[in-house]
């Protein structure tokens, strides 16, 4: 689990050299503030020479002014490297952020299938947060404390060279024993900020099912896991306190082996008259002032040492990669797309395999289910496909592969004759437009959850759209209009209204092919007939595929495909299946659809 320094060099070097400057001025500040430390037992010491030989008050007075005047300008610089250097950490932190998110997004759904929000939050904020430190001090502040331990050792060579050879080792003995203490805590907080993330994953997890739990009388089950996690978290916690303790305890004990070391040789050397009383007294200061570097550069290596967790943790997410490639450079047509599926097979527990990192499931030797099995069909442009099925039998799945959520193992899928595969990944969700029964509104306008941020949609279009679907009511009962923003939770919206909104979105997006994953249930009269409406507009110079549970929706099909357990059931023109009386297609109609589906 050790990090090489290399790996610290390069994420250092990535993150802080588009600040350059500002690591500069923290440097400078940083580096004044230590000059000025080493500048002020000077002053101490002829301040208290001058007054044990009696010099004069003037003398004194200048040394005085000098001595604060010294201190005042160290703060100053105290708190500018403070200030730059928190700046450098947020501005460097918040970029690995981005990149972590980034990078987050363009991982295919078997990856988020496996990792729970919570999880990814811990990730993405806990474990970033931690190389704050790290960013703003780490490379500045061990420098830093190195050259003024460095600075105290020459000053005190100097001064006397029994004083100098007695801090070196002193200096010598005290870094080497924390430096080999270093990594003990580090396998502790490693494991700590593991349970962090469960924990964070199952409170996440709780809170989007809270209806269900309560609904169900989970609450029993919900706090046994709570504690749970709890009990492996506080002795988790205290394992890698007690670790730094032991680091701790160490570096005072050193300090007063200092004190004694600088204590007994002053003293020594005063009674041989070697040294003046003021001397005496500098070698005592410079000896404390040692203890600061030496403990900042203690603190560093705790730092580091929570901070190396947490970067093996973030090197071990970036290295999660897609399995998803990001496609070829062929351009599908515009307009109304042909959707060829050719041969198609597909399993999850295959690509969840894939997915794993040291830190997820192992890909499971045993053979993977099948959810979808040599699937072939060819919808010609403009034509609407039916696609009916129990439920389970994989209709959700195929639609997963036309916009590419996941790869099909084998066979081939072509959009106006491109393999999808060939088509750049971020160019097919322009082509392929999704309403699913989940719709999910974002915590932004309705406007930007219509448009998903695209500009150059107008207003005027937006209007348009949702009086076509019926809800120039709705917009207007909102206090801004399409400004107004919407909330979590749907903000209140019934299921047929968010699912307008879903259509309205597929309708200003103009995608060449269009899935509808119908809503089945809980629809009222009017919203029903709107819905229907909604659908006959949608599809009017689009290629459809439906995801059908209802008869009124097949009713438009061109063509019917009945899926059972992931393998074509029945394929061919809705209009001839309804006239041979064998199909299963006619007795489906015969019997009522859903009944005999579901
Ligand atoms: N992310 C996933 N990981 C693993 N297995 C999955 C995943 N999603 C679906 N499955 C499995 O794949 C099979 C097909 O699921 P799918 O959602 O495609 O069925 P469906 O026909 O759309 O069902 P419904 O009509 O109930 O929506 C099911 O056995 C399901 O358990």
């Amino acid at each position: 689990m050790k990090i090489g320094l290399k790996q610290f060099g390069n994420l250092l070097i990535d993150y802080l050299k588009p600040q350059k400057g500002r690591v500069a001025k923290f440097a400078i500040a940083l580096l004044a503030s230590i000059g000025l430390q080493l500048l002020n037992p000077q002053i101490l010491r002829n301040f208290i020479d001058t007054a044990v030989a009696g010099g004069s008050a003037q003398s004194l007075f200048i040394a005085a002014f000098l001595f604060i005047g010294v201190a005042l300008a160290k703060q100053l610089m105290s708190i500018a490297a403070t200030y730059y250097g928190e700046n450098v950490a947020w501005t460097a932190t918040n970029a690995l952020r981005a990149d972590l998110v980034e990078h987050c997004l363009k991982l295919d759904l078997s990856f988020h299938k496996i990792t729970t929000p919570g999880e990814l939050v811990e990730r993405v904020d806990g474990d970033i947060h931690n190389l704050s430190q790290f960013f703003s001090k780490f490379s500045v502040y061990i420098l830093g404390s190195l050259l003024l331990i460095l600075g105290v050792i020459v000053v005190m060579f100097v001064e006397d060279w029994r004083a100098g050879m007695a801090i070196s080792f002193f200096a010598l003995i005290a870094l080497s024993t924390l430096i080999s203490l270093r990594s003990i805590a580090v396998p502790y907080w490693g494991k700590y900020r593991q349970i962090n993330a469960e924990f964070f994953g199952f409170l996440g997890e709780q809170l989007t099912s809270i209806e269900d739990i309560r609904a169900n009388g989970a609450k029993n089950y919900v706090m046994y896991r709570f504690y749970k996690i709890l009990q492996r978290w506080l002795p988790t916690y205290h394992k890698a306190r007690f670790a730094d303790t032991i680091l701790w305890t160490t570096t005072n004990g050193i300090f007063t082996l200092g004190y004694v070391i600088a204590l007994a040789l002053a003293l020594y050397l005063w009674n041989q008259k070697a040294i003046t009383i003021g001397t005496a007294y500098v070698f005592f200061y410079y000896t404390t002032l040692l203890s600061e570097p030496i403990e900042q550069i203690r603190n560093q290596l705790e730092d580091l040492q929570q901070a190396e967790a947490s970067i093996y943790r973030i090197q071990d997410l970036f290295q999660v990669r897609s399995q998803l490639n990001a496609g070829g450079k062929e351009q599908l047509p515009s307009g109304a797309l042909s959707v060829t599926l050719t041969n198609v097979s597909f399993s999850y527990s295959d690509v969840q395999g894939q997915a794993s990192t040291s830190l997820r499931i192992k890909k499971p030797d045993i053979k993977p289910e099948l959810i979808l099995q040599d699937i072939s069909f060819h919808l010609p442009p403009g034509h609407v496909l039916g696609l009916l099925g129990r439920t389970g039998s994989g209709k959700t799945t195929l639609a997963r592969l036309l916009l590419r959520l996941y790869d099909a193992q084998s066979g081939s899928i072509r959009l106006g004759n491109v393999p999808i595969n060939q088509t750049p990944l971020t160019n097919l969700s322009k082509h392929v437009g999704l309403v699913t029964q989940n719709v999910q509104l974002f915590q932004t306008t309705v406007r930007n959850n219509l448009t998903f941020f695209n500009e150059n949609i107008s207003d005027e279009r937006i209007y348009e759209t949702l009086k076509m679907l019926g809800l120039s009511g709705w917009l207007h009962s909102l206090p801004k209009d399409l400004d107004t923003q919407l909330g979590p939770d749907n903000s209140g919206l019934s299921a047929g209204q968010a699912q307008l909104l879903a259509f309205a979105r597929v309708f200003l997006k103009d995608p060449g092919l269009v899935i509808l994953d119908e809503a089945s249930s809980r629809l009222d009269p009017t919203t029903e007939k709107l819905i229907e409406k909604a659908i006959d507009q949608l599809l009017i110079g689009h290629t459809g595929i439906i995801i059908a549970h209802r008869l009124a929706t097949v009713q438009r099909a061109n063509q019917i495909l009945i899926l059972d357990k992931g393998r074509v059931s029945e394929y061919g023109l809705r209009e001839e299946l309804m006239q041979d009386s064998h199909s299963r297609f006619a007795q489906l109609l015969k019997t009522g659809l859903t009944n005999l589906l579901v």
